[in-house]
């Protein structure tokens, strides 16, 4: 039998197994397809960008390793990205961050950045039927050293406000342009290598340029705040921690972007949801994978991956949770990062949206807990990848590992030559 007609033979067997516990496994595909991802535009070029200003690296962040193949320039770039979107099913986003405007060969400081300078991504994300998220850029910068947005010097704070105010403009300029908000997240590394004095003039500074930054209204970009655990050479202590952007963006009705790198690593994601879901408007995802630390490995079909998912599931919460992707592995082929991280990230969905979960939720009002138990446990074993291999077949995608050959041809033709 050829592997479509296996695909084909399995899906319908395990429509029926899984009809037989009250899920409809068709309606489950169409929200999977549904769901759009933003993919982080820095792993394929190692968080370098295309400023003409020299990233001088540092700011609390660092890609590892020297995987050949890396996008140099903006078409290198967009090559990649457009090798990603065959190996994936759905339509899904484009999350860029400032570095990577067309700055046409000149030198544009951060605190002069234009809309204009992203002109020509907007009109290949249509073209490419891709949505674009924006990022203001803090680090890698003379003025990044260890505080931005906090620093107690007045004109290195005001010059970060005014890139990051730029950054918003340009994010409304996205937005309108695609007829679709564009999220802009903000990130900065801001914090101490060692015991400072002095935590609460910097968390108020950061309080006040967050005010300033966001005075202005707009109508088509919403805003997010990513808190940190701790940057590279700023371990004892970060500025933006969680408890400030988490108390920021429930006074202020902002989003609060969750890094699955940025926490403790026994401490759930999973379970900030349905917490952030009652206090602040929406949410953003950074789905990650942190080994040891807060390392941006590639995204796994890990525990960490499908708590996650199912969480959001089960919090019907689908609309108010936009999921960005942010890792960066050098050390291997970085279009297989991608496809390995984003079908990964698919997948978690998936079984998300396949769980039992009006069977669950009668056992949990019945008092039933072995009941419940029992069946979260047999779930898991459910044969839900064989939904998975229709969802790629139906979408003209790899199904299984055929991405693999395809992702070393493009290594043979485009990325080993440059
Ligand atoms: C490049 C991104 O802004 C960065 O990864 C940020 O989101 C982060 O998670 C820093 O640790
Ligand atoms: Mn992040």
């Amino acid at each position: 039998m050829k592997k479509n007609e296996l695909v084909q033979k399995s899906y319908e067997i395990a429509k029926e197994r899984y009809a037989a516990i009250g899920v409809d496994v068709d309606a489950t595909l169409e929200k999977l397809q549904k769901i759009q991802i933003s993919i982080h535009c820095w792993q394929a070029d190692d968080v370098t960008g295309f400023e003409n200003l020299g990233n001088l690296g540092g700011g609390g962040i660092q890609a590892t390793g020297n995987y050949p193949g890396k996008a140099r320039n903006i078409d290198e770039l967009r090559a990649d990205i457009e090798k990603v979107q065959t190996l994936v099913g759905g339509k899904h986003r484009l999350n860029l961050h400032e570095i990577y405007g067309d700055f046409g060969g000149k030198v544009v400081d951060r605190d002069e950045v234009e809309p204009s300078h992203f002109t020509s991504w907007m009109q290949w994300a249509k073209e490419k039927d891709l949505k674009l998220d924006f990022n203001s850029t803090s680090f890698g910068h003379p003025k990044s050293g260890d505080l931005t947005l906090a620093n107690p010097d007045k004109s290195i704070r005001d010059f970060w406000i005014e890139h990051t105010k730029r950054c918003r403009a340009i994010s409304e300029e996205m937005g309108k342009f695609q007829n679709d908000p564009c999220i802009m997240n903000i990130w900065v590394h801001d914090g101490s290598k060692d015991v400072t004095v002095n935590r609460y003039l910097y968390r108020s500074l950061l309080e006040n340029s967050l005010d300033q930054i966001f005075a202005k209204e707009y109508k088509n970009m919403k805003d997010c705040i990513e808190s940190k655990l701790f940057g590279i050479a700023l371990e004892s202590y970060t500025v933006g921690s969680h408890d400030f952007y988490l108390g920021y963006g429930a006074k202020k009705q902002k989003m609060v972007t969750l890094d699955m790198g940025h926490f403790h690593l026994t401490e759930s994601v999973a379970d900030k949801i349905s917490s952030l879901l009652l206090f602040t408007p929406e949410i953003m995802l950074h789905v990650s994978r942190a080994v040891r630390w807060d390392s941006d490995h590639v995204v796994l079909l890990n525990d960490e991956t499908i708590d996650l998912a199912k969480e959001i599931v089960r919090a019907d919460a689908l609309d108010k949770v936009h999921i960005g992707l942010d890792f960066f592995d050098a050390s291997i082929n970085r279009i297989g990062a991608y496809a390995i991280g984003i079908r990964s990230t698919q997948k978690a969905f998936l079984q998300g949206l396949l769980e039992p979960i009006v069977k669950l939720r009668e056992y949990e009002a019945n008092g039933q807990y072995f009941e419940r138990l029992a069946l979260l446990e047999e779930a898991k074993g459910l044969p839900w990848n064989a939904v998975w291999d229709y969802f790629c077949l139906k979408n003209n995608i790899a199904v299984g590992e055929d991405y693999i050959g395809e992702i070393q041809q493009y290594e043979k033709d485009v990325t080993s030559k440059r």
